[in-house]
């Protein structure tokens, strides 16, 4: 039977992530120091460790048949590569920066000037798009010194708190693009493998649903039942079961993490009382 090969960041911001997710998805992997390929050990899948920037190519030339890799990544070196599943963790920006103090306000004031970048082929369709002509200086890390040592004028690269901006005495003008790590598949995969992939993708599918969602619990006074009810979404409709005590239920129901507190609110307004919020490991719809 076939191997599905999965790549993943060696080491880096993604790697963490990316092999908790593959954890909680029950494919349970020997990982030992140094191995740059491991095989699960209940699931028909094989992990390769690899730069985050060599993997596009890997996908490209069917070497790899899946990859959690930045979004950001798979746009500048992964031409028509596709993904299939947004996997909510290392969110970033690429975007353009220029020193704080400087006269350039805005894209078209780089008419002309010079951009250091990582991110070469974004940045340059970024441009093309927008008619602004730059010249563009390639470097692979610490772009954001650039502007201070007189190295370019702005910079494009990634933010995600903005403290490495802030640090260099950098203001952004123009974000490219938003990005997240995604789980990418390779144009050459045999229908077994394509099977393979599938059942990955239902499994990430019921763990992100898990995560986004929250369990709850509480005590309503029957005569506010209506109201309660009409706060709780629920999978189809909330669970009401009588409590032993006259005039009262218990009602279960699943709500959206980022509405959470609203919600809650809302309840405690309406007279639930011992609520109980708890996560949910999965959620198989
Ligand atoms: N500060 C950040 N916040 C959130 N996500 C980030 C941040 N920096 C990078 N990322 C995301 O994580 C990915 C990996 O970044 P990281 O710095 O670990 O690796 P790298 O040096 O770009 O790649 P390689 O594995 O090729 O050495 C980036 O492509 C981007 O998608
Ligand atoms: O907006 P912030 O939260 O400050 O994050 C942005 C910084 O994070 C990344 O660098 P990283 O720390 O990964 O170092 P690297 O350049 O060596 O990859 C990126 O290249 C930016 O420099
Ligand atoms: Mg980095």
């Amino acid at each position: 039977m076939s191997k599905l090969r999965i790549a993943v960041q060696k080491s880096g911001r993604l790697n963490e992530d990316s092999m908790q997710i593959l954890k909680d998805i029950g494919i349970s992997i020997d990982n030992g120091k140094d191995q740059l390929k491991a095989s699960a050990r209940n699931f028909p899948v094989e992990v390769f460790y690899l730069r985050n920037g060599d993997i596009p190519q890997y996908l490209k030339d069917g070497v790899v048949d899946a990859a959690i890799i930045g979004e950001n990544v798979l746009i500048e070196k992964g031409n028509d590569l596709k993904f299939v599943e947004r996997l909510g963790f290392s969110k970033c920006k690429v975007s353009i920066a220029v020193p704080k103090d400087s006269k350039d306000n805005s894209l078209k004031d780089l008419n002309g000037k010079k951009i250091a970048t990582s991110y070469p082929e974004t940045v340059k369709k970024f441009l093309k798009e927008q008619n602004i002509d730059a010249q563009l200086h390639i470097i692979n890390g610490s772009v954001e010194i650039a502007p201070n040592i007189g190295l370019a004028d702005g910079i494009c690269d990634i933010v995600s708190s903005g403290s490495t901006l802030f640090k260099n005495g950098l203001k952004e003008i123009e974000v490219l693009l938003k990005s997240e790590a995604v789980l990418a598949v390779s144009p050459i995969l045999n229908d077994e493998k394509q099977a393979i992939l599938d059942t990955i993708q239902f499994r990430i599918q019921s763990v992100l649903k898990g995560r986004d969602s929250k369990y709850v619990l509480l005590n309503a006074p029957n005569d506010k039942l209506e109201d309660i009810i009409a706060l709780l979404p629920g999978m189809k409709s909330p669970t009401v079961l009588p409590l032993a005590q006259e005039g009262w239920s218990s009602v279960h129901s699943v709500i959206p993490k980022n509405d959470f507190w609203n919600i809650i609110e809302g309840l405690k307004a309406n007279g639930a009382q011992g609520i109980l919020v708890c996560p949910i490991e999965k959620m198989v719809l």
